[in-house]
């Protein structure tokens, strides 16, 4: 086993480094899931760990650092930028933290009946695994350190509920130091209340989020600077812990198994210069396990080029199969997002931000005197969006099952299902917005034996017709907030979509103006997930509840594909707490079997 000499930990681009060496465990992707794996791991000073990262290590660049500027990230060299279908782009960081660095920092639970619903996918045995509220919320808290709102954030709207929190974290969550202190956030909040009747909550992270709130960010309290992953959890000690090297700009090609036996045995991985200018392969072994946290895109891409996949696609390829695994990169759930904004009549904002004022409508609130035939039409439409997506799933009948439980979770337990995220600057006053739970299924699948060459994403959009449904409200609800009582004083006139375009009549507009709007210039939310989903197998489950590739010994995932369902939540606070799940199951396991 792999003795790191003293100059080869920390962080590295030299694939010399790890090149034909062998580590404990090898973790490809350094973003918010891998690097939160590798730091715990190599707390135990006796087993090595390999973590491998496609971009540069970016800790000092301010477009990572300075929240701020964090719009500058998109279509940068920082950026995947995935092409996608419909004219769209997805986008996720390419470099150390991955998208922990370049995120909006928006820190949001889900609510508990979500996490609850995560074990009801599972096998009647793995449901005491603590895939649910009370198992994830106390690893979200492990790796949380809150800093409560000082007296001028507090006058500006910010609260919060002590026991919510963890304060032993490497993530730092707190307000930000240049926090709008000008009266547009609560105005937004107050606007919510009264066009829509969504209740104002302290904090939205105690598992019910269906409120209206100002929340925390991933960011330092004492200097405002981004909290990511590489900053929690791999500077404090990238010094000290021999025991963890980090490969900095290598993409992962292929992982290696040790025969075509299954369950198959992963014995390692190649790499290569990201930039693609040498081919020349590099090769790690990996002694105890393979850890794919390469994300939801990405993961499933490796999967299928390694021959974990769909053998009817593995071989048009010419890829051999190795686990045929037909809904690695099914599944796949992405949100559309559109912007609703007008002009500011030019109150002073009284801070930079960044903006945290975001409400969370539910089925009926969203739906308001239509919610009754909304609710109707999702019951009574299960089975057939079922049967329409069923290309994109393990089958109708899996499907249906998952189109149960997401109904249940909208209609009887009032999960948001649309987001209005308030923004704000010197020249514009609205609300970016995005549905939460999509019924449209997609796919992510490679269409080349070269893994340079970006996967095919089939997000789908609008695919079932009530998601379009779901985005009309969603954005006429903006717009009925921009022309609140509450928001009166401070909203000029509307600039996007704008009454030309969409015009405005008693009811707000019409349903086929604003879809014709939507469909115009819709984009992806950036929270993509369950192309590897954690399910029971006949659900179309790529992992099980320990995470393990279905007839792999020891090949994990621990990503954002991991997750069945999206979220009524930004994503990073619940896949910290699943990163920090998975090392514990992964320690677990090696007191086991080692
Ligand atoms: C623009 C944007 C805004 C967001 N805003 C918010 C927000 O405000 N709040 C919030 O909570 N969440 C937000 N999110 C979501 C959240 O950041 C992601 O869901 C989360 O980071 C996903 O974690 P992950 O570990 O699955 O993937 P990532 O964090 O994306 O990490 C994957 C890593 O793997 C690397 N990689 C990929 N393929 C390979 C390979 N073959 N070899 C080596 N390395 C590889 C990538 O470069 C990347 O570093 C946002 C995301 C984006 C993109």
């Amino acid at each position: 086993v792999y003795a790191a000499p003293s100059s080869v930990f920390g962080v590295t681009v030299d694939p010399a480094a790890a090149a034909d060496q062998t580590f404990d465990y090898i973790i490809v992707g350094a973003g918010l899931t891998g690097t939160t794996v590798a730091s715990r791991l190599s707390e135990d000073p006796n087993v090595s760990v390999l973590l491998i990262e496609a971009g540069g290590d970016a800790r000092q660049d301010p477009r990572v650092y300075d929240m701020d500027r964090a719009f500058e990230f998109y279509a940068s060299d920082l950026d995947w930028y995935w092409p996608a279908d419909q004219g769209t782009h997805l986008s996720g960081g390419k470099t150390l933290g991955g998208s922990s660095s370049t995120n909006g920092g928006a820190y949001t639970r889900a609510p508990k009946e979500q996490y609850d619903a995560m074990s009801k996918l599972l096998e009647p045995e793995e449901q005491s695994l603590g895939w649910n509220w009370n198992g994830l919320s106390k690893y979200m808290r492990k790796s949380e350190n809150f800093t409560p709102p000082n007296a001028t954030q507090v006058e500006a709207g910010a609260d919060y509920v002590r026991n919510y929190h963890g304060y032993g974290g490497p993530v730092q969550v707190s307000y930000p130091l240049k926090m709008f202190t000008g009266p547009h956030q609560p105005a937004f909040l107050q606007a919510a209340e009264e066009v829509a009747s969504i209740r104002y909550s302290k904090d939205l992270n105690g598992g019910e989020p269906n409120a209206a709130s100002i929340t925390p960010l991933t960011m330092n309290a004492k200097d405002a600077r981004r909290s990511s992953s590489a900053q929690a959890y791999l500077t404090p000690v990238e010094k000290t812990r021999k025991n963890w090297l980090t490969v900095t700009g290598h993409l992962v090609t292929k992982v290696h198994f040790k025969n075509g036996k299954l369950p198959l045995t992963a014995t390692g991985v190649d790499f290569a210069a990201t930039n693609g200018t040498s081919a020349v392969r590099y090769r790690a072994k990996a002694s105890r396990e393979v850890i794919l946290a390469a994300g939801a895109i990405q993961t499933p891409a490796l999967l299928q080029l390694s021959g974990i996949g769909d053998s009817t696609h593995l071989k048009s390829l010419g890829i051999s199969t190795l686990v045929d695994l037909k809904t690695v990169g099914k599944n796949f759930q992405e949100q559309p997002q559109n912007m609703v904004f007008s002009q500011p009549s030019g109150v002073d904002l009284k801070g930079t931000g960044p903006g945290d004022a975001i409400a969370f409508p539910n089925l009926y609130e969203l739906f308001g005197d239509d919610a009754k035939e909304a609710a109707k039409t999702i019951k009574s439409s299960i089975s057939a969006w079922a049967k329409s997506q069923a290309g994109n799933a393990a089958s109708a009948k899996a499907l249906e099952k998952i189109f149960q439980l997401q109904a249940d979770l909208i209609i009887k337990s009032n999960s948001p299902v649309y987001e209005l995220f308030f923004v704000n600057s010197p020249d514009l006053i609205g609300m970016s917005t995005w549905q939460m739970l999509p019924f449209s299924r997609g796919s992510v699948k490679i269409n080349s034996n070269d893994p340079f060459t970006k996967p095919t994403i089939n997000v789908n959009y609008f695919s079932v017709d009530f998601d379009m449904k779901v985005q009309v409200y969603g954005v006429r609800l903006a717009r009925k907030i921009l022309q609140s009582e509450a928001l009166q004083a401070l909203v000029a006139s509307e600039v996007q979509p704008g009454y030309e375009t969409v015009p405005n009549d008693a009811a707000g507009g019409s349903d086929a103006d604003w879809e014709a709007w939507i469909r115009s210039g819709f984009g992806a939310n950036s929270h993509p997930l369950a192309t590897a989903a954690m399910m029971k197998r006949s659900l179309g489950g790529v992992v099980d509840a320990r995470l393990r590739v279905y007839d792999t010994k020891n090949l994990r995932v621990v990503d954002a594909s991991v997750l069945p369902m999206q979220q009524s939540a930004h994503l990073s606070s619940t896949l910290y707490g699943v990163a920090e799940k998975a090392a514990d199951l992964i320690k677990e396991d090696k007191a086991r079997k080692y």
